[in-house]
């Protein structure tokens, strides 16, 4: 048992990527990263968001919780199609891979206790958008954490729209922080706290979003 124990702390090696994201979350309650996914995970998962699209797999995505979904496309007029991560493809085990592993470091360095995770793909048709919102007006107030992964083509320029606009307060003053969909980048924000919106968007704009949840 004691050895065990020695070995798990043995084997716990710091990584710096996910220092800079907690850090940031205790600083600013939110962090953006470049480099959580590497180039060819991002495009196995946009080429694998595109095919489950062509094949009619997405749905229009619903405000309220899964049991009172309420379409409203003046609040937002996104496609999603759910993840599961006992049937996922290739890309998808990658990219749960990589989210156990954070949720593990999370788990161990912040007494955070993620238990639950869930996560969606999503596509954003041209002219469509997300109105301000919390991310726990689902009602679900296990939401911890979001994450938003951007999918997007390499090309992705500022003036395509989309932007993810987060509405931070400093010392009484509302703050909104402007971040550009860019492929690869990644976005965790605290869900009970961070209001945010996506702008219209001027092209298609694809990603994955999810929630990192406690019990
Ligand atoms: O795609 C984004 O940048 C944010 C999406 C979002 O706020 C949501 O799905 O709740
Ligand atoms: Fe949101």
């Amino acid at each position: 048992m004691l050895e065990n124990e020695l070995y798990e702390q043995v084997d716990f090696v710091e990584n710096p990527l996910y220092e800079k994201v907690i850090s940031n979350l205790l600083e600013q309650q939110y962090s953006v990263v470049e480099d959580f996914f590497d180039p060819t995970e991002v495009e196995m998962l946009r080429n694998s968001l595109l095919e489950k699209y062509e094949e009619d797999n997405f749905k229009k995505a619903a405000i309220g919780n899964r049991i009172n979904e309420v379409i409203e496309k003046t609040i937002r007029g996104d496609f999603i199609l759910w993840l599961n991560e006992a049937t996922a493809g290739e890309a998808e085990k990658t990219f749960f891979r990589k989210i156990n592993n954070f949720v593990d470091y999370l788990n161990k360095t912040c007494f955070l206790g993620i238990l639950y995770k869930e996560f969606h793909y999503a596509l954003y048709p041209e002219g469509t958008f997300y109105k301000r919102h919390l991310d726990t007006f689902q009602n679900d107030d296990r939401r911890k954490l979001s994450m938003v992964c951007y999918l997007n083509d390499q090309d992705w320029k500022p003036e395509y729209g989309g932007e993810l606009v987060i509405y931070t307060n400093e010392n009484g003053v509302e703050l909104p922080k402007t971040i550009y969909p860019f492929p690869g980048r990644v976005v965790i924000f605290e869900s009970q706290i961070l209001e945010h919106e996506v702008k219209p968007v001027k092209t298609e704009r694809l990603s994955i979003t999810g929630w990192l949840k406690t019990r």
